[in-house]
């Protein structure tokens, strides 16, 4: 098989001698940066330490509700406390210190959904204890959790219904889900009205829609979470967030804020501080030398020569890692692209090259509404071996279990979001592998890496194998033509809604104002009909099959095909250069487009 020719190769450069003596194409960076260093020293201070050791055991922490406690073991079939969950959940649940805010680190894939979820549910069932009957009835948000995806808030929403589901149902929280990308209307109604809701899991933008139609319902906000804090506290929610803050200040007073992460940087302290208010516990699992990254999952650099070069030795090493699994255990990976564009790209020609092995090769990214993402997501959860083309939508909090590889093809926006996509495998206690694909040019983000104490346990340099780059780029070719009909289906889509629009006099009447300047070949043919309504309904078929279908289904108007036509130079290259016509096929176009022109002119002859 081509590909463990190409795995030899890969192989043959695994920690090889000439790797070792000669330069590697990255210099060495500093193991720790002055500013890193100088930010754990602060941490060190602020973190609490002066604690005896605790339960270890959920049923030793005091005061944790029966009814919770019951469905960890019932229902989550927890036995003991992860490490991130015996720091801050007997500190949260205390009397004397129940209700204080946080801001926790610990790392990927240590529970920290639970860490956070159990004080919230606690907090608000005592909250709603506190009630009047008739108040209680009146369900409006008690606690708000705030993740920055959709895939990782009905994650959120999960966890917290199990750990709720011993609890009596008239005396259960309710907890409801908002997110982005599903009808409005239909949420609204199932979230805020059937029931009502007392702990709401939201994206920030979908929140912040409710916040601004009717702020008066989150009056009762008294319990605020970010989860995956320093996503939600950088640039990109950065306007959402603040937002959310000042609209919510209007209608309730927070009293306690809780924020966790993976990942807190210097700068996220700052900025969190501002909503943590002074008196708040900081708590971080990982001490100022260890790695961000765990232990049980060791990373591989796999270097390329040009950006354009990342795809072949992803392909060797899926099938490297396939061919095992056809007789040994599973094989569950993640491989993460930039953008959506990139996953559809890496999805088309994956799911060729990787067609013998029958596995599920799986897209997801926000180029896909939101149902076919819930959908896929799922389909990667109750699957065994498979691979996930991913963009970054899932690179944070997402849990699926048992996967086994986590691949990063070219540079992460960052290196935060490099140690949450790792962060997919290796979780809950269980060892994975983390694989970094990297061209020369992206030397600097080698560089971060390394500044974030990240080592790569091997360093490769991928030779390239011949007859796996011809099958690529047959694969490739394949991508390409698919593309081009695609695109002229789509023109043709188009087409037709700015004939609508013309007909119903919504744009301009000139043909040449309806066309836009990148008026493509199929445009450009179909132009020539003079918006031949019949020709532009038919998406479904490529424009050459549309030539052929107006040239068969014109011949019933009985013109003699041997009349010459005349034909109109420019027109005829398009069709011979870009639509492979034939000669004769070119001229029998004039000539049924002829006929075309005749039979519209005598209808519109008849019309007036
Ligand atoms: N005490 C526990 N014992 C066993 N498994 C646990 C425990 N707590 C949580 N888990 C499981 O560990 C997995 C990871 O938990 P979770 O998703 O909360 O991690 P996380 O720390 O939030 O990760 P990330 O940083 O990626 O968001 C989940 O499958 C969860 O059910």
């Amino acid at each position: 098989m081509a590909s463990s020719v190409a795995l030899r190769a890969l192989l043959r450069t695994a920690r090889s001698p000439a790797m070792k003596s000669s330069p590697t194409p990255f210099s060495r960076a500093r193991a720790v940066p002055r500013s890193i260093r100088r930010y754990a020293s602060t941490d060190a201070a602020v973190a609490v330490q002066t604690e005896e050791k605790p339960p270890a055991r959920f049923d030793g922490v005091l005061n944790l509700n029966n009814y919770i406690l019951r469905s960890i073991s019932q229902n989550l079939k927890f036995k003991e406390m992860t490490e991130v969950q015996q720091r801050i959940l007997p500190f949260l649940l205390a009397d004397e210190t129940k209700g204080t805010s946080a801001l926790v680190q610990a790392k990927t894939g240590t529970g920290k959904t639970v860490a956070f979820m159990i004080p919230v549910i606690q907090g608000v069932y005592d909250i709603l204890s506190e009630r009047e009957d008739v108040e209680r009835r009146i369900r409006k948000p008690v606690a708000l959790v705030i993740s920055p995806t959709r895939e990782l808030a009905y994650q959120i929403s999960d966890e917290a219904k199990k750990l709720c589901s011993i609890i009596p149902s008239a005396e259960r929280p309710v907890i409801k889900t908002v997110v982005g990308g599903v009808s409005r209307r239909m949420e609204e109604q199932k979230v805020f009205r059937s029931g009502g809701v007392d702990i709401l899991v939201a994206t920030p933008g979908r929140l912040l829609d409710y916040l601004q139609e009717d702020p008066k319902r989150f009056g009762n906000v008294q319990i605020k979470v970010y989860d995956e804090a320093d996503r939600l506290l950088d640039q990109g929610f950065a306007r959402e967030i603040s937002e959310i803050r000042s609209r919510l200040e209007r209608v309730t007073k927070i009293k306690q804020m809780l924020m966790f992460s993976a990942t807190v940087g210097k700068g996220v302290v700052g900025i969190a501080e501002q909503e943590l208010g002074k008196n708040y516990k900081f708590v971080r699992t990982t001490s100022k030398d260890d790695v961000p990254t765990h232990l049980s999952v060791p990373q591989s650099l796999v270097l390329v020569d040009k950006l354009s070069d990342h795809f072949e030795p992803l392909v060797s090493m899926l099938r490297m890692h396939l061919d095992k699994a056809l007789t040994g255990p599973p094989f569950k990976a993640v491989v993460f692209l930039r953008t959506g564009k990139e996953v559809d790209h890496y999805h088309f020609l994956l799911y060729h090259l990787l067609r013998n092995y029958d596995i599920p090769i799986i897209p997801i990214s926000s180029r896909l509404s939101q149902a076919a993402r819930s959908r896929n997501l799922e389909k990667f959860k109750a699957s065994a071996t498979s691979v996930l083309v991913a963009s970054d939508v899932v690179a944070r909090g997402v849990d699926v279990k048992n996967v086994t590889h986590v691949f990063q093809v070219g540079r992460a926006m960052g290196t935060e979001q490099y140690i949450h996509r790792v962060g997919r495998t290796g979780r809950a206690g269980k060892s994975g592998q983390g694989i970094l694909i990297l061209s020369k040019k992206e030397s600097d983000f080698y560089k971060s890496l390394k500044g974030m104490q990240i080592n790569f346990n091997d360093e490769y340099t991928y030779i390239s194998d011949p007859a796996l780059t011809v099958e690529i780029s047959e694969v490739a070719r394949k991508e390409l033509e698919l593309w081009q009909k695609r695109r002229r289906e789509d023109e043709l889509s188009l087409l037709e809604e700015k004939y609508d629009a013309h007909k119903r006099g919504k744009m301009p009447r000139k043909p040449t104002d309806i066309f836009s300047k990148d008026i493509d070949v199929v445009s450009t043919v179909i132009s020539q009909f003079g918006f031949y309504r019949s020709v532009l309904s038919k998406r479904d078929l490529s424009s050459r099959d549309i030539l052929r279908d107006i040239i068969a289904g014109t011949s019933h108007l009985g013109l003699d095909p041997n009349e010459k036509p005349a034909i109109d130079r420019q027109t005829s290259v398009i069709l011979k250069n870009k639509l492979a016509l034939t000669d004769k096929e070119v001229r029998e176009f004039f000539v049924e487009r002829k006929a075309v022109r005749k039979d519209k002119w005598t209808q519109n002859k008849r019309i007036e």
